[in-house]
């Protein structure tokens, strides 16, 4: 069985895969008479011609190691969770390689820090460490299939 080390999440490293759904360094203006920051386009829904939906996942959590044995992606779409909760979490990515996922890497999100996948990139389920905990979920509904789950040769993620 092959080992990873889940690692702290920055934008560079999950560059290839998504976006960070976090507040930047500064905000892109201020709005509401001066009260409110606005963090602007954090990033974009792709939805591939369907609706872009809001749900909320509440799900039983992980504890590490984790083994994970499957990934999946979202061909016509792209799916943002944001932790509604005060835990840390885990998120789980692959690089593409000719149609399946290459080496997965295992990120530590920080408390309160959400992130987009786009459209069609490999991740593993939602894996709240620990503790159940509800995520705010941004992804598209409409025709086609828009979900691909492969098996992949397990990983454990350690801490
Ligand atoms: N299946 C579903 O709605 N959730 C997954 O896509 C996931 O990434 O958790
Ligand atoms: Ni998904």
């Amino acid at each position: 069985m092959t080992t990873i080390k889940a690692r702290p999440i920055t934008a560079d490293e999950f560059a290839p895969f998504g976006e960070l759904l976090t507040p930047r360094e500064a905000p892109s203006k201020m709005i509401n008479a001066g009260r409110c920051e606005r963090h602007h386009a954090l990033a974009t829904v792709e939805r591939g011609g369907g609706e872009a939906i809001i749900s909320i996942f509440r799900s039983e959590p992980v504890s590490l190691p984790y083994d994970c044995a499957l990934l999946e992606r979202h061909p016509l779409g792209s799916q943002a969770f944001v932790p509604l909760g005060p835990d840390p979490w885990l998120s789980i990515v692959a690089p593409d390689e000719g149609g399946r996922p290459g080496a997965p890497i295992a990120f530590l999100v920080p408390a309160g820090m959400g992130v987009n996948l786009r459209a069609g990139v490999w991740h593993g389920v939602l894996t709240p460490l620990d503790r159940p905990a509800d995520f705010l979920v941004v992804d598209r509904e409409g025709g086609g299939v828009n979900l691909e789950e492969v098996a992949i040769a397990p990983v454990t993620v350690e801490a």
